[in-house]
């Protein structure tokens, strides 16, 4: 239990560092929190809510994977080299491959209520 607890504080550290330090951690938090206040003033349904919900954890876990592997890749290798730029590439392409499809969820929940909204 106490080895448990030891691991989830590191994990928490890894929360701490990445939504504090990282760019990418803290426009995660402001998209997040606007969301969740759009996910209420909309009256979201359950099913709209467990999506949104995804698209939320998956986001920030990708990106969290992502900036992990560029320390790593900068730390292994500082200098121009070919296989940490497919790495850190790739990466950046998985983060980016999410956002399109997160992207597109968040408009088929949200654009019909904006567009109710206006009308
Ligand atoms: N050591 C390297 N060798 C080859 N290409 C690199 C190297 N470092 C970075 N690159 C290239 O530059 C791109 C950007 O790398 P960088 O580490 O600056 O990521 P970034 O997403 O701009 O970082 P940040 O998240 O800090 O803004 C990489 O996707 C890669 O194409």
């Amino acid at each position: 239990m106490k080895r448990f607890l030891k691991s989830v504080g590191f994990a928490l550290n890894g929360w701490r560092a990445f939504f504090t330090h990282e760019k990418n951690g803290r426009i995660q938090i402001v998209i997040g929190i606007t969301t969740i206040i759009a996910g209420f003033i909309f009256h979201l349904s359950a099913p709209e809510w467990i999506a949104i919900l995804f698209c939320l954890a998956l986001i920030p876990t990708l990106e969290m994977l992502n900036s992990a592997l560029e320390k790593l890749c900068d730390l292994a290798e500082p200098s121009i080299n070919e296989k940490i730029k497919f790495i850190k590439d790739v990466a950046a392409g998985a983060v980016l491959w999410s956002t399109v499809f997160v992207i597109i969820i968040g408009a088929i929940i949200f654009v019909p209520k904006i567009l109710d909204c206006i009308k």
